[in-house]
């Protein structure tokens, strides 16, 4: 079988649990799945069942106590921290709920700032996140700063930030958990087009009905086990 043709990324035996003092607070419990290759990914279930655990570990933010997790035939658990943060700047675009732009910096330089890490000119970064801004209909707004900006506004400059790198994944924390129907509305259509028209694949952690019924699959998780799978 190609590469091409192998799910994207495989998560084998997975558990994590967090510790506080002498408590140990299991959170993933042997979670095994795969993720296609372009695929739209839900990930749904009660609060505190382990979503966001285990979005963080798909994209290389924390590690595991067991188990593996295979990103494109690289096994990410075993990439110690400088080589974790390497793979994560160039293969994982980060969408968070409350969108996590930097205060300081215009929506061009918030877009930018992945590409520092790239070699890239100041004058490459910069057109290149001029386009990123073009493409998710911010032309005009590229000399704001977050606050000058709306919720919407400030959601679609963290996904022109998240594409900015062309990664392999993108993975969505609560997207559209702070915006109101409209602006969540526009941020799905957007995360559908970068699905279909660029093949990104994306894994969205979700509440929102509005935003499950987007995915092509969807994951539940509870208290830390998968329950059910319709694909
Ligand atoms: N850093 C941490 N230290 C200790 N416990 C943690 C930590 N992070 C998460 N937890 C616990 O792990 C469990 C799962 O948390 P997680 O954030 O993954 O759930 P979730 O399904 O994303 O919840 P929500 O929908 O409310 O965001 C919760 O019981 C939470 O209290």
């Amino acid at each position: 079988m190609s590469d091409e043709k192998k799910p994207l990324v495989l998560i084998r035996h997975l558990r994590k649990a967090y510790r506080r003092g002498t408590q140990v607070v299991p959170v993933l419990d042997d979670i095994s799945f795969d993720i296609e290759r372009g695929e739209f990914l839900g990930l749904m279930g009660p609060s505190g069942s382990g979503k966001t655990t285990l979005l963080n570990l798909i994209a290389g933010i924390d590690h595991p106590d067991a188990g593996r997790i295979s990103v494109d035939g690289i096994d990410i658990t075993r990439l110690d921290e400088e080589t974790l943060a390497a793979w994560r700047a160039r293969h994982v675009g980060f969408i968070f709920q409350f969108y996590n732009l930097m205060p300081v910096l215009t929506a061009l330089e918030n877009v930018a700032l992945p590409l520092i890490l790239f070699g890239l000119s100041r004058r490459e970064r910069q057109e290149r996140a001029s386009l990123a801004l073009s493409m998710v209909g911010l032309a005009d707004r590229m000399d704001h700063y977050p606050a000058q900006l709306s919720g919407g506004q400030q959601q679609r400059v963290a996904i022109a930030r998240a594409i900015i790198t062309d990664p392999t994944l993108i993975v969505a924390d609560e997207p559209t958990g702070d915006l109101d129907r409209q602006s969540g509305q526009d941020i799905l259509d957007l995360l559908e087009r970068l699905n279909q028209e660029l093949g990104k694949t994306i894994i969205m952690v979700t509440h929102d009905p509005k935003a499950a019924e987007r995915a092509h699959r969807l994951r539940h998780l509870d208290k830390g086990v998968l329950t059910h799978d319709p694909a």
